[in-house]
């Protein structure tokens, strides 16, 4: 057994093969269930799918059902009942919003309301981290682990690998070299890469800061489209800037860049919530239709960063008080909030005012 993988890594092996659309299997004692995610399943696997016995069944979350009028009889997700005829544009239909206000109606969709979710949630949550749309086809299976094994599956045991999901994986450091900036000719950066094999995250030390006093700090998260292409949407690229620049002039600092694109969707996701909010949505109400919370990032792996890095109080550049409640629960000291209100255009106006109306931002 010293080879077998782990469950973190069997973990990070299911969302590297939902991604592929690569059916998984969960295991739970002897019952189980196969899981494809919808945004991935082809033609042929669903045709699979649906010759199998039993009754398979399309998971999607509470927001998501919200949007489509679907029952959530399980509180934080729904399981419509896949039609016998459902074909591969349904099923995306039903997962992606983009075409929702183009072709309103996809129901009536008939949800269940009996038998367990936990094995429906616990698809959901692998194929939302896994940075898919969280919608995952799901099927009963009698004998799950040999299904899994005559059919060359990762097979999940589900007692094991849910308790991880609301965990962080320890972030690790790798190395470490100096970085002469911009903003500073005194840099260094740290790359951590978490034990499940997961994205890498990022800290830029300027200077020496010493680790008994609080350092100037700021959690970034990614944003390709304003860190590198210099969009206008969001603010983040003048935040990135305007931090690092803070930190230079006062010649000490640590800005982690943590790799949770799109507020921990995705890229991808991200753009299908640009393609909503040029429908009209806001930026809240886009990841709601895409089936996502507002803010789906985990600021543990921040504080765990900053912690293996001897910083125990910080002061903290950031205008979000989620930001700062979530550092103080995982052990760390915010002795100041020091604002970074930079970068307001035409274009994120509303973004930003949005932010502050729904998710508490501090203007
Ligand atoms: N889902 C989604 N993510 C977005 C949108 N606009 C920007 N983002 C992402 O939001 C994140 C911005 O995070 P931060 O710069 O940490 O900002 P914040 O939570 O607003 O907090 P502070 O900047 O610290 O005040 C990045 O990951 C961006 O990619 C959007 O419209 N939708
Ligand atoms: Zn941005």
């Amino acid at each position: 057994m010293r080879f077998a993988p782990t469950p973190p890594e069997l973990l990070s092996r299911a969302r590297a093969d939902l991604r592929m659309g690569v059916p998984v299997v969960l295991t739970d004692g002897a019952r189980g269930a196969l899981v494809l995610a919808a945004e991935t399943v082809t033609k042929d696997r669903l045709a699979g799918l649906a010759a199998m016995a039993g009754q398979p069944v399309l998971a999607i979350t509470a927001r998501r059902a919200g949007t489509l009028k679907a029952r959530a009889y399980d509180g934080d997700l729904a399981r419509i009942a896949l039609p016998r005829d459902a074909t591969l544009d349904w099923v995306l239909a039903v997962a992606d919003p983009a075409d929702d206000l183009a072709m309103p109606m996809k129901g009536p969709f008939t949800t269940l309301r009996d038998g367990a979710a936990d094995l429906h949630r616990l698809a959901l949550d692998v194929t939302k981290t896994a940075r898919l749309l969280p919608a995952a086809l799901v099927l009963d299976l009698p004998d799950a682990s040999a299904f899994a094994a005559n059919n060359g599956l990762t097979a999940l045991p589900a007692p094991l690998v849910t308790p991880l999901l609301a965990q962080s994986p320890q972030p690790n450091p790798v190395v470490s070299a100096r970085l002469p900036v911009e903003a500073s000719e005194a840099g260094r950066l740290h790359i951590f890469r978490p034990g499940d094999g997961s994205e890498e995250h990022y800290a830029f030390e300027i200077g020496h800061p010493p680790r008994d006093t609080p350092v100037l700090a700021r959690l970034h998260s990614a944003c390709f489209t304003g860190d590198v292409l210099g969009s206008l949407k969001c603010d983040c690229g003048p935040q990135l800037r305007g931090a690092l620049a803070q930190m230079g002039q006062a010649g000490a600092g640590v800005l982690l860049y943590l790799n949770q694109e799109g507020r921990g969707i995705g890229l991808a996701n991200k753009m299908r919530a640009y393609s909503l909010q040029d429908q009209g949505f806001d930026t809240v109400e886009a990841n709601h239709r895409l089936g996502f919370e507002d803010d789906e990032r985990d600021f543990r792996l921040g504080a765990e960063i900053l912690t293996s890095m001897g910083f125990g109080a910080i002061r903290l550049l950031t205008n979000n008080p989620r930001k700062i409640a979530m550092m103080q629960k995982h052990g760390l000291t915010v002795t100041e909030r020091v604002p970074l209100i930079l970068g307001e255009t035409a274009h994120n106006r509303a973004y930003l005012a949005t932010k502050a109306a729904k998710s508490g931002h501090l203007l």
